[in-house]
Order: C-alpha cells, then structure tokens, then sequence
C-alpha cells in the first residue's frame, strides 16, 4: 500500500492521500502498531494527517469507531492544531470536537450539554462577550452567568443547576443595582466555594482558599444565597432535596449571627462545617443494576426464587407434628366416665398381661382365652350360648358390582370399615369357625362384597375394606363406591357394623361412609377391633371420643361395641347384640 501512495506521487512517510486510502494505511499500521511491529508512535504535536489517524486509532484502540472518525474528519479539514484548546476554539464544529473527545466514554446528555455550553461561550466571545470566559465577578448577563454555572454544574441534576443559576443571576442582579462593591468579595467568594466543593467532590486538588466564612455575610439575601447554595449541596448527593427547612434553619442562623448572638453563630458554625464534611464524603455512588433476561419467560418474581427451603420444610412438619401432638394431647387430655371404664375392667378389656388373665380364671394356652368360660378346668370352649351362631357358616356369593348381588332373602348383617380392620377375622371369630372367611395381614385381601349364610336365619356379608390397600386407585375406588352403593340401597340390610380400630379411631372415611348411612338411614353400630392392641384406659378414651363424635346421629345402634377378635373380648356380648336381629327382623 505504502508503495503504491509512493507511486501516486503522495510522497511523505505515508503520503497524504484519498480518505479510503487514508483509513486502509492507518488500519495496517495501527495493527502493526499493536502487534509491536511498528517503532515509537510519534508525539501528538507533530505529523501529518495519517500520522494524526494512526495516533488517533492507537490511542483511542478501545474507544468507540465514531470518535476516531470524528478526530479523522476534524483534521482533514484542517481544524488541526493539537485538538485545539478550548481558548483556541474557532467554531462550533471544532468546539463540537473537542468536547466529544475530552468526553470520551462518558453519557451522550452530558456530552451535549458540555457542547452546548462550549458554543454558547463561543457565541458570547464573539459577540464580545468574550475574556477568558469571565470570573463570576466579570459575568455581566445572565446568559453568561448560565452558561457558566452549566458548564460548572458539570454532571449534577437539573435542580442543582438551576439552582445555582437562580444564585448567580441574583447577583447580578444585586451588581446591577449597585451593589457591586460588596457583591464582587462575595460572589468571588461563592465561585471559590463551589469550586472548591467541586473539586472535592471529584476528588481533585486546588479550588483554593478557605471557603468563604459566613461571618462576612451583609444582607439578607445573600445570606439566604449562600446557604441555599451550602445547603443544597450538602444534599447533593442525593439531588436536591426539598431543602426548604434547612434552608429556613440556615438563614435564621446566618441571621441570628449577624444580630452578634454568638452562642447561635458558633452553633451555625458548626452546622455549616457539618453539611462541608458531608459535601465532602459525598462520592458519587454506583448503582446498581439488575440485568433482566429478556428471554426468560417463566413469570417468576425474584422472591420465587426462594422455593420452600430447608428452614421452611422442617418448619411445616413441625407444624403438623404439632397438629398430630395436639391431636394425641386431646386424645390423652379425654377422662373416660366410669361407666366406661368399669366397663372395660369387667370385660378385661384393653391390653392385658397373661399373669392377670390367669388370675381372672382363663386358659391363656387358648387361642382366643376370653372367649372361653373362665375358671374351665376343659380346655375346650362351650358352646355359643347364641343358638344362631351355632349354625355353619357358608358362603354363598360375591359381588363385585351391584347388579350380582345375590337375592336378599335372609336379613343381612354387613361388616363395613377400613382395610385390615379384622372384619374377616371378626366373622370368624363369632361363628369360631375358623378360615371360612379369608383373612389376611395384608390390607386388601377381601375385594368382593362377600355373602355368607349363617345356617338358614341370617346372611352375614363380608365387605370389601376402604382406604390404605395394596390395590390400584381405581380399583380401590371402585370397591369403595360398591360399598356405598350396598349401604345405602341393598333392602334386606338390617344392620352394618362399622368397624373402627381402636389404635386408629375414627379417620375422614369412616365418617363419610357414616354421613352416607345417616343420609339413608341405614342401621349402623360401632365395633371397636383390635382392643387387645391398647392399653385399657385408652379404650375407653376411644370409646368416649366416638360416642362423643356420634351423640348427635339418629342412625347409630347403641351400645357401642368394645371386641377383639385374638382374645375373644366382647365377642359373647356382640354374639347376643346380633342374635336378636335374627330374631326378629323378617327379610
Ligand atoms: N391383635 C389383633 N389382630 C387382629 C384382630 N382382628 C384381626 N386381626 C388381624 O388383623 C389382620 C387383618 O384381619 P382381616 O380380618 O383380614 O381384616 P379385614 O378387615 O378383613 O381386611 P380386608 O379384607 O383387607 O379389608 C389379620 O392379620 C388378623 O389376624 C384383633 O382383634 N386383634
Ligand atoms: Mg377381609
């Protein structure tokens, strides 16, 4: 490239030649330059045109494509010098220059207000306004005083400025009206002072001289001046407040010392120094961002983020642990009445050690010792004083669905209530004839509504259980509706014993199925299984607490029933309760 300029007779280092040309050379060169390839840039002052660029490009390597190309445009045309300082400004496009220069990086507002600023100056130059822009004692109008002040008030708010402007322009006006002699000390006075503050505020030096002491304040409304301008800046930090009650504060003050209240003005003193210590801890702070992605589209407020955390879970369990302790502690809290609680002594209800059945007189080697007679030297159980309960026991149908239910020739006494509540087993056990109707650890075992006569005067049904079982959903529910279907329609129904395990109480489904029999006023009585899981007094808490929960039912069958069907407790009683309905309900 170099040697074709050479060609083209545009001589010189480089040759000075078309724009393209131009930015091609100072591109390679600049590159070299940065590569290390190229020697010493030269000095600023000197070269020519190219040199300018390459320099320009070097030095201004990070800056932005548009100042480089406005360096290059003002030296082509001839506005050289070294980028010209403001007193050797021409015209508004080289003011314009210079001042997006100096900028640098900083905000387009700020550069165009200093732009503004430089050529309003230049119009008052050449209009004759001119000077060395004027000390603030040889501003004479306000446009000069406003485009200094702006220019002063450099990054700070539109308030602020204004404010400053408002100051000056009193001035002036105040010099005006003849009252220049002492306006001049303290106008010099205020501009050393805001100059000062401005070069502590940017953290430069110099700004001179002490601030001007307020003790050679005259009049009111320089007083008023001063302070409004002390005042507002030590708020600068945070823009211009209201300001107005400190500047009532201020101006009492200043008032006050000039009437010779010393005590007042040594206070003021101290509140002037106060508001240049904050002007002078007053660093412009950063702000802070929050960068948004703008391709989030999940709608989660920031606080979302923070989902339940440990603290949280462990806090809601605790809760419900609470719950579940209330819920024992109301359990605990029940005082059985003694009726009940004689009740379940007489019957050895409850868990019992073997040691005091034995002193009651049973056989503890029986499988089912309270169901035997006590103090029986035969190992062998009487029989069912129940005629009923003598006959055997035969199954005879299931039903899955409601339209195979069988005939409802006999009266029927169902057996309802939760998975492995021992409904089987309980069918079993007051007939004593083991194994007919399948038992199972196993929550779920019976899945069909299960018909059994009981000799030819009643038909015991076996239901499926409701709630925990190793079944499907669907299948359970569908089980659960077949029960509340039988309940409530099947005809020769006579009662339902609803059973409740003691351990457990009375749970949500249980109380469902009640509400249902209650809606359709089914005969339903309670049996308490699996007694001999608890201790006594706990049986008759539980006894108490249903009795409680139910007083209020027309459908329920007194007494409630107290059984287990491992030790034979309350089994006789039950085999009576229902032998009756045998007796005489008709089918
Ligand atoms: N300790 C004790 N265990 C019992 C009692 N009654 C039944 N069980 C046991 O409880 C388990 C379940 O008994 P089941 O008669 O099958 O219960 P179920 O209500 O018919 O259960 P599903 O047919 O699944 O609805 C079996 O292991 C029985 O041995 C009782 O009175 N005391
Ligand atoms: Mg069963």
């Amino acid at each position: 490239m170099s040697a074709g300029a050479g060609r083209e007779g545009r001589g010189g280092r480089m040759g000075s030649g078309g724009v393209g040309d131009v930015k091609l050379r100072t591109r390679i060169n600049a590159e070299r330059r940065l590569s290390g390839k190229l020697g010493k840039m030269r000095s600023v002052g000197g070269g020519d045109d190219d040199d300018v660029m390459l320099r320009a490009r070097v030095g201004d390597e990070r800056r932005g494509k548009r100042e480089f190309d406005e360096r290059v445009k003002a030296k082509r045309e001839g506005r050289g010098g070294r980028m010209g300082s403001v007193d050797g400004a021409d015209d508004g496009e080289d003011v314009r220059l210079r001042t997006r220069v100096a900028s640098g990086r900083r905000g387009k507002r700020e550069f165009d207000e200093r732009v503004k600023t430089e050529q309003g100056m230049f119009t008052a130059r050449r209009e004759g306004r001119g000077g060395r822009m004027g000390s603030a004692a040889g501003a004479d109008d306000g446009e000069d005083v406003r485009l200094r002040t702006r220019m002063a008030a450099g990054r700070r708010g539109k308030r602020e400025f204004d404010e400053r402007v408002k100051t000056e322009q009193g001035m002036s006006t105040a010099r005006r009206e003849g009252r220049e002699g002492e306006w001049g000390v303290r106008l010099e006075l205020m501009m050393v002072r805001i100059r000062s503050k401005e070069c502590l505020r940017r953290g430069g030096k110099g700004g001179g001289g002490r601030m001007g002491s307020v003790a050679r304040a005259d009049d009111g409304e320089n007083v008023r001046l001063r302070t409004r301008v002390v005042g507002k800046l030590g708020k600068s930090g945070k823009g211009f407040g209201k300001g107005g009650d400190l500047d009532k504060e201020s101006v009492k003050g200043e008032r006050n010392r000039r009437r010779g209240g010393a005590l007042e003005g040594y206070a003021n003193k101290k509140k002037d120094k106060k508001d240049e210590e904050e002007v002078e801890n007053d660093t412009p702070k950063k702000r802070k961002r929050i960068k948004l992605d703008p391709y989030d589209v999940s709608n989660k407020r920031m606080d979302d983020g923070v989902s339940i955390d440990g603290k949280e879970m462990e806090k809601k369990v605790e809760a419900e642990k609470k719950i579940e302790l209330s819920k024992n502690a109301q359990f605990r809290a029940i005082q059985p009445s003694p009726s009940i609680l004689s009740f379940v002594e007489d019957n050895l209800l409850g868990r019992r050690r073997s040691i005091e059945l034995r002193r009651a007189g049973y056989n503890v080697d029986l499988s089912a010792p309270l169901d035997n007679i006590p103090h029986s030297t035969s190992s062998e159980r009487e029989h069912c004083e129940e005629n009923v309960f003598r006959n055997k026991l035969t199954f005879f149908a299931a039903a899955n669905v409601s339209s195979s239910f069988p005939p409802a020739d006999l009266p029927e006494i169902a057996f309802a209530g939760r998975s492995n509540v021992g409904k089987s087993s309980l069918l079993n056990a007051l007939t004593r004839q083991w194994g007919v109707a399948r038992t199972s650890d196993k929550p779920g075992l019976t899945q069909t509504i299960n018909f059994f006569n009981l000799g030819s005067k009643i038909c015991l049904v076996d239901l499926p259980g409701y709630g925990f079982a190793y079944a499907k959903d669907e299948v359970k529910d569908a089980w659960e509706e077949l029960v509340k279907e039988y309940v409530s329609t099947r005809v020769g129904l006579k009662r339902v014993c609803l059973l409740i395990d003691t351990k457990w109480g009375m749970k949500p489904r249980d109380h469902e199925l009640v509400h249902l029999m209650e809606r359709s006023q089914t005969k339903y009585q309670i049996l308490m299984t699996k007694t001999d899981m608890v201790f006594p007094i706990d049986v008759a808490r539980r006894a108490m607490e249903i009795e409680e929960n139910l007083k209020a039912n027309k459908s329920v069958v007194n007494p409630l029933m107290m059984i287990s069907s491992k030790s034979g407790a309350g089994i006789r009683s039950l085999r009576s309760v229902l032998a009756k309905i045998s007796r005489f309900a008709k089918p």
